[in-house]
């Protein structure tokens, strides 16, 4: 963060960019300072319990309401795209890292949506994208309607321009941007590529830590919010915005990005994953993965999420007389996951950083027959897993693969489980 950060997850913050301009002990006075337009935004039902309830009070140059009507907007091809029609196949899929292609697209046309599960209207799900980009979004603003989004570098800086603040982000660490909040993205190193979890459910939030006790994993201190910064852009600019997976553009004549003071619990926010405090077995047995995350959104079925944002960081391996990596599984929940930096302790090859994989209810996955030889094999010394970091989105639904993901997949997964010995029995 280059301007100063708040420290905290969810805190309820105040901040000016310019002195006097938040107004103290009220939210909407009759005239605002400066002449400041009041504006809530709100993450939750006006009624939602105070555990839960999310918003912000922005104080911006002009009120939001302020623009013509939206029209369809075809720039980015790739992006918002349905799943695929037909039957959905059960089948294992995996992309390698997606090309940057032709002349070059910024961080909104260089998105790809890949795999896509309910409709956003129906408030649960999680859409998966990828972008490439190599130009920075100049004159124009994007914002989803249909969820927050964790977006996670995994080659090349951005620096994201939001409604509330300023977020420098690199590889190893993700943001979080509420639903509904504006921003741009710039590209300090010219290109970029990463992957976005977009979350139409409950808002994400620290996982409970039940036994493990009051610290541990993402430690709330560690997530860093933006100060009040805005832009004072006049002339041509345009706001798309994401609505029921369609996109939609309208032109403002100014930068949305114009809020000069904020205060409340409606936030984006960036998290440094290199901070995650990873705990693990020190006996026998690897552990299931909920261990590693980072943050949760959940459903209306107790410990069965909507969407976890789980990771793989380097930790010591110790466990004795175990099969260390992941093991065979079919799991009823879905499991979408990517590469950020490294090598992922299941997959020898073909998942390369920037790789995304996709194990739908049920699939049966886990170690390929290569680290399979190597684990069953292993002196089970302490060994360190280092310089790699995955990462899972994990769903209650099932990711349906776009029309584009399909056509992408690598062909020959299934053979990552191919030739494994069988097992010989004793003879009678
Ligand atoms: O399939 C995967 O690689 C993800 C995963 C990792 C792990 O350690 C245990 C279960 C699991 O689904
Ligand atoms: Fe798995």
């Amino acid at each position: 963060m280059s301007d100063g950060a708040m420290t905290g997850f969810g805190n309820h913050f105040a901040t000016e960019a310019v002195a006097g301009a938040l107004p103290v002990g009220r939210n909407s006075p009759q005239k605002p300072a400066f002449g400041l337009y009041a504006e809530q935004l709100s993450g939750t039902a006006f009624t939602a319990p105070r555990s839960e309830n999310r918003r912000s009070w922005l104080y911006r140059l002009r009120p939001s309401a302020a623009h013509p009507p939206f029209r369809p907007y075809t720039g980015a091809g790739l992006f918002g795209a349905e799943a695929a029609q037909g039957a959905v196949n059960p089948n294992r899929m995996r992309w390698s890292p997606l090309d940057f292609e032709g002349e070059g697209a910024d961080w909104l046309d260089g998105l790809a949506t890949m795999l896509a599960s309910n409709p956003p209207d129906s408030q649960s799900g999680a859409t998966v994208h990828i972008y490439r980009a190599t130009k920075d979004m100049v004159d124009r603003a994007f914002v989803s309607a249909d969820g927050e989004l964790i977006i996670v570098p995994e080659l090349g800086r951005l620096v994201l321009l939001t409604e509330l603040g300023r977020i420098e982000l690199s590889p190893g660490e993700i943001a979080l941007i509420p639903r509904g909040v504006r921003f741009r993205v710039t590209l300090p190193d010219g290109k970029a590529r990463g992957y976005v979890a977009e979350n139409h459910g409950a808002a994400f939030r620290l996982p409970d830590l039940g036994p493990i006790g009051a610290n541990g994993l993402a430690n709330p201190r560690d997530f860093e919010t933006p100060v009040a910064w805005f832009e004072d852009v006049e002339g041509s600019f345009r706001l798309v915005q994401k609505f029921l997976g369609s996109l939609w553009e309208t032109d403002l004549g100014h930068s949305p990005m114009d809020v000069v003071a904020w205060h409340g619990n409606l936030a984006p926010c960036k998290y440094d994953l290199s901070r995650f405090n990873t705990v693990n077995t020190v006996s026998f047995d690897h552990p299931d993965p909920s261990i590693f995350t980072v943050l949760t959104s959940p459903s209306d079925v107790p410990g069965t999420a909507n969407a976890d944002f789980v990771i793989f960081p380097p930790r010591w391996m110790v466990a004795e007389d175990t099969f260390r990596p992941p093991w065979f599984h079919r799991n009823v929940m879905s499991e979408a996951m990517g590469l950020i930096t490294g090598a992922y302790d299941a997959k020898a090859e073909g998942f390369a950083p920037g790789a995304l994989s996709l194990h739908n209810q049920m699939a049966g996955h886990g170690p390929d027959v290569a680290s399979w030889k190597t684990a069953s094999e292993a002196e089970l010394v302490p060994h360190k897993i280092e310089n790699t970091m995955a990462f899972m989105v994990e769903s209650r639904w099932v990711f349906r693969p776009t029309q584009f993901a399909l056509d992408h997949a690598q062909a020959d997964y299934d053979t990552a489980w191919e030739g494994f010995p069988k097992a010989s029995l004793p003879t009678p």
